[in-house]
């Protein structure tokens, strides 16, 4: 029996795609596991699949920041990589397929000790840290954005196009409207400010709850830690994540008000879903998702809300426009060809396996 290892974590971001392709890898007889961190998202979202073995190690952050942890990291890596490397070393691996994420590092200098190939994949039009690290080891680079392939070594770069979760296309609206208990006579807003959520979203959110419940139900994806349960509104609905629900809901929803995370947004736009993206800004990040919001704005999928605009008047005068001109953008994401990503990635990972 083939055994592929999957790495990724960190926020949900670098878990979803590891999620897309797992149940095709169980499908064909292939022997699942996971490596994540002790702690992390990746660890509760896997853990709800019965078939994977999880294996967690330590890990440290690569931030952007001065912090204390920073002088510790450095050991929990060196810990990590020992981990990650015996763990390779004695599950034997056909191949590895590594989405990113802090914890991924170990685990893919883990799997270039042991000479296992492994295949990355990078949802974003630049890639992240972990993966510049990662990248000189690959066997090969699977990309969402065929852009991407300029930061790429010659020869390593697959563009294969947004791998999205099949069951999300599955959801019921009347489902969904069941769950939240909503009415189908007024139009639902979605909100989803990352898997980690965002603080700056959710405040204006809350601050316009009135005025933005007049024209809208809404359900909000507010982060781990972040419910007001002071807000007592049967329009306004708050989930800090939602796993199996998620595909009824957005089912239901007429539009969403979203960060720029390459997979949200490619997920919305496979649902047809228009939507007003606040990217994460550039003084938070190393600014991809405001190259995503760019490219989806440029195609016509979306309309885009800088942070440093976002007001509770900007927010509501931008969702009533995108909300009356809907039918345009639902018409413009019905022009955007849809490759079998998910096929695309599983004979390449197939092929490129020991
Ligand atoms: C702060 C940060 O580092 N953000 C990065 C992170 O975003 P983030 O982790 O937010 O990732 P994405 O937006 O790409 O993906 C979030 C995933 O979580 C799922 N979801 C979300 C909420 C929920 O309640 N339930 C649920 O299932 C979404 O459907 C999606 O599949 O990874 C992305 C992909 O590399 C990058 O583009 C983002 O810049």
């Amino acid at each position: 029996m083939k055994k592929i290892m999957f790495t990724g974590g960190g926020s949900a971001g670098h878990v979803t795609v590891n999620i897309a392709l797992i149940p095709r890898f169980l499908q064909e007889g292939w022997s699942v596991e996971y490596i994540g961190s002790e702690n992390g998202i990746e660890k509760q979202l896997v853990s709800a699949l019965s078939a994977v073995r999880y294996h967690g190690i330590a890990t440290g952050k690569l931030r952007r920041y001065f912090d204390w942890q920073n002088v510790k990291d450095p050991f929990k890596v060196a810990k990590g990589v020992l981990q990650a490397y015996l763990l390779i070393k004695r599950q034997k691996p056909n191949v590895i397929f590594s989405k990113g994420g802090f914890v991924s590092v170990p685990v893919v200098l883990g799997a270039w000790l042991n000479k296992v190939p492994f295949i990355i994949h990078e949802s974003d039009v630049t890639p992240g840290l972990a993966n510049r690290l990662s990248i000189p080891f690959a066997t090969g680079v699977c990309t969402t954005f065929p852009d991407t392939e300029t930061f790429l070594p010659k020869g390593k770069n697959h563009y294969v196009g947004p791998v999205v979760r099949q069951d999300l296309k599955l959801g019921s609206a009347d489902r969904g409207r069941q769950f939240c208990q909503f009415t189908d006579n007024k139009p639902v807003l979605l909100i989803m400010g990352g898997s980690l959520g965002s603080r700056k979203i959710n405040e204006t959110i809350r601050t316009g709850i009135d005025e933005l419940t007049k024209r809208f139900q809404i359900v909000h994806l507010c982060g781990k830690g972040q419910i007001d349960s002071s807000i007592h509104c049967p329009e306004y609905k708050q989930y800090e994540y939602l796993n199996e629900e998620l595909a009824d809901v957005l089912a239901m929803t007429d539009v969403v008000i979203s960060r720029a995370g390459a997979n949200s947004i490619f997920e919305l736009l496979a649902l047809r879903k228009p939507m007003l993206l606040i990217p994460l800004p550039k003084e938070q990040s190393r600014g991809d998702q405001l190259l995503n919001a760019a490219s989806f704005k440029k195609s016509g999928f979306c309309e885009v809300l800088f942070e440093e605009h976002l007001t509770v008047n900007t927010m509501i005068s931008e969702i009533v426009q995108l909300f009356g001109n809907r039918q345009a953008y639902i018409k413009n994401m019905g022009n955007f060809e849809q490759k079998d990503a998910l096929s695309v990635v599983f004979e390449l990972i197939k092929q490129s396996a020991k």
